[in-house]
């Protein structure tokens, strides 16, 4: 006997431009971004028994999202994912659960000739701005929003330690008290949940300041700090982010420990390229470290 535990299905890389023209000053802002809807429900029979009848096509969906674009704001980002989520609970009495991700890629302002330029801008980084929203029925969080940065790429080239390790019969990394240190950003940062759409408009400035304060947090401290271990950094990134934001329950990071090994050229006319003498170095796309945590309010 089989039974079907656990279903969602929905729409998924669903990208979506919107321009802002503010017509009095004539300044343009722009927002890219990939959205992915998630539904849950009553849907099983359409497994179970190929019956349609309660399927909302994908096809719809990936339309609601350009028209929910178009006739609400896209930012922030978890504005827009809530709008978006509540759009299908009030549809649809047998959708339980909607899961609404968005990812927005940086458009940021070109300056010309030192004045900020009306309506074009570059790509300053490849880090997005990601948002989850899980918009349920459940009494009292019926709006659960997760925010993050992602993609966000860094390495300083002194500053960072690692050294106190486990040394046994497995162990050939050796101490060090100076190294390269460089990771891609994954930081979330997970809000108490919110009652209603209104409830969370009503506190809709919370998210932007939190997205800003992560990212210079994440960036101040990893610049720094003297970093004794990629463990140590992120969890003092976390304990900083939640002072920051008290809205939020939680802060979660997943580093990878990108390495950079040295290289011995002492083959090459004695050439000395190692501890104090290390410029020249070889970088590692694999294997890397990836250390994770979640840190939430005592
Ligand atoms: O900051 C680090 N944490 C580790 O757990 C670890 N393990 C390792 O080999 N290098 C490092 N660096």
């Amino acid at each position: 006997m089989a039974r079907l535990s656990s279903a969602r299905y929905g729409k998924d890389n669903v990208r979506v431009y919107k321009v802002d023209r503010d017509e009095a000053s004539g300044t343009h802002t722009v927002t890219e971004m990939t959205v992915c809807v998630l539904l849950e429900g009553a849907i099983d029979a359409s497994y179970t028994d190929a019956d349609n009848g309660p399927v909302v096509a994908t096809d719809s969906m990936k339309n609601t999202i350009y028209i929910k674009a178009k006739e609400h704001p896209v930012n922030p980002p978890e504005l827009y994912a809530a709008i978006l989520g509540q759009h299908f609970l009030d549809t649809y009495a047998h959708v339980s659960v909607a899961n609404v991700d968005v990812k927005a890629k940086r458009w940021t302002r070109m300056v010309i000739d030192g004045k900020p330029h009306p309506h074009s801008f570059y790509r300053d980084g490849e880090d997005t701005r990601n948002v989850t929203a899980r918009v349920s029925r459940d009494a009292g969080r019926e709006i659960e929003i997760s925010s993050g940065v992602a993609g966000l790429l860094v390495l300083k080239s002194t500053g960072s330690q690692f050294h106190g390790f486990v040394r046994d019969e497995f162990t050939t990394l050796p101490e060090t008290w100076d190294r390269i240190l460089s990771t891609d950003v994954d930081a979330t940062w997970r809000w108490k949940p919110f009652p209603s759409l209104q409830a969370l408009r009503d506190s809709v400035d919370v998210f932007d300041k939190a997205w800003d304060d992560a990212r210079a947090i994440t960036m101040k401290t990893f610049a720094e700090e003297d970093s004794p271990s990629v463990q140590n950094t992120m969890y003092k990134m976390c304990e900083k982010i939640l002072d920051a934001a008290p809205a939020t329950e939680s802060v979660s990071y997943a580093l990878p420990n990108k390495h950079y090994f040295e290289i011995d050229l002492s083959w090459h006319k004695g050439t000395k390229n190692t501890g104090k003498d290390a410029e020249v170095y070889a970088p590692q796309s694999g294997p890397n470290g990836l250390i994770k945590c979640e840190v939430s309010r005592s």
